[in-house]
């Protein structure tokens, strides 16, 4: 099944508290962002990528795509003040219907057998999205006391890609814009549609690279990754 994917990569990273795009960031000598772009460049069933950048990264985001020989990212949309909007951004520029993914770029280990199984299942139902059984109990707090113990049977830890029918994700933007909703993920704005999203359980290793000790857990999956193809 063949889609295209939009990767959101115009954050600015205040919780790693690099001083710089995140996703900029070396892993194993090799940019953040690169990483990421990598494994939709290799899948066969991606048909291209757009990226949402920060004018002021967009030059140096170009320039390794070169380096890298990159060929898939067929557009870039300017970064907006949050996620949703970097996203909205690039979503007005995409004009076939069909499947898109969106991936956050700070999501550097997805892997492609896990992007084929949602795009098949995004294929059928409208909307699936990656995630993983929650590990920790989750409570719910209020002025520093604990509310309540939120039953983890349920939940699930989410993460991207998230994978749409196109015109279901631009309706669920567009109503978002029209409302003023923002929404941490992109399946929450669809959900306010009444649309079901489906769930592909996925890696725990799929992780965001959010603060600095999420980098330390990066490079151990890097090593991880390195000795399984040896
Ligand atoms: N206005 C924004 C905010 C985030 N992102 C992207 O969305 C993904 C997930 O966002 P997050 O991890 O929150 O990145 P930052 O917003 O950079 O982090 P922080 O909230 O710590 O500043 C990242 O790939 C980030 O580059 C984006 O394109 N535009
Ligand atoms: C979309 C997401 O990665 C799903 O877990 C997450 O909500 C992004 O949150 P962020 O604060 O914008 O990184």
């Amino acid at each position: 099944m063949t889609y295209q994917v939009i990767i959101p990569a115009a954050g600015q990273g205040k919780r790693m508290g690099a001083g710089k795009n995140k996703l900029l960031l070396e892993l194993d000598g090799i940019p953040v962002l690169i990483h990421t772009l990598r494994v939709f460049e290799a899948d066969d069933a991606c048909a291209g990528i757009i990226l949402a950048v920060h004018p002021q990264d967009e030059s140096e985001i170009k320039a390794l795509i070169e380096q890298y020989q990159l060929t898939k990212v067929c557009g870039f949309a300017p970064g907006g003040k949050e996620r949703q909007d970097s996203i909205f951004n690039a979503l007005k520029t995409v004009e076939t219907d069909g499947i898109i993914l969106v991936h956050d770029g700070a999501r550097p280990f997805i892997q492609i057998e896990q992007i084929q199984l949602l795009t098949e299942l995004a294929a059928k139902t409208g909307a699936a999205i990656i995630a993983v059984p929650a590990k920790d109990t989750m409570k719910k707090v209020k002025n520093g006391v604990v509310e309540a113990t939120v039953d983890r049977s349920s939940l699930w830890a989410v993460q991207t890609p998230q994978a749409f029918r196109v015109s279901l994700l631009k309706e669920a933007y567009e109503k978002a814009d029209k409302e003023c909703f923002i929404g941490t993920d992109d399946a929450s704005l669809v959900e306010r549609l009444g649309q079901c999203v489906a769930i592909v359980e996925g890696d725990y290793d799929n992780i965001k690279l959010t603060t600095m000790e999420d980098l330390y857990f990066a490079e151990a999956i890097l090593k991880k990754r390195k000795k399984e193809f040896k």
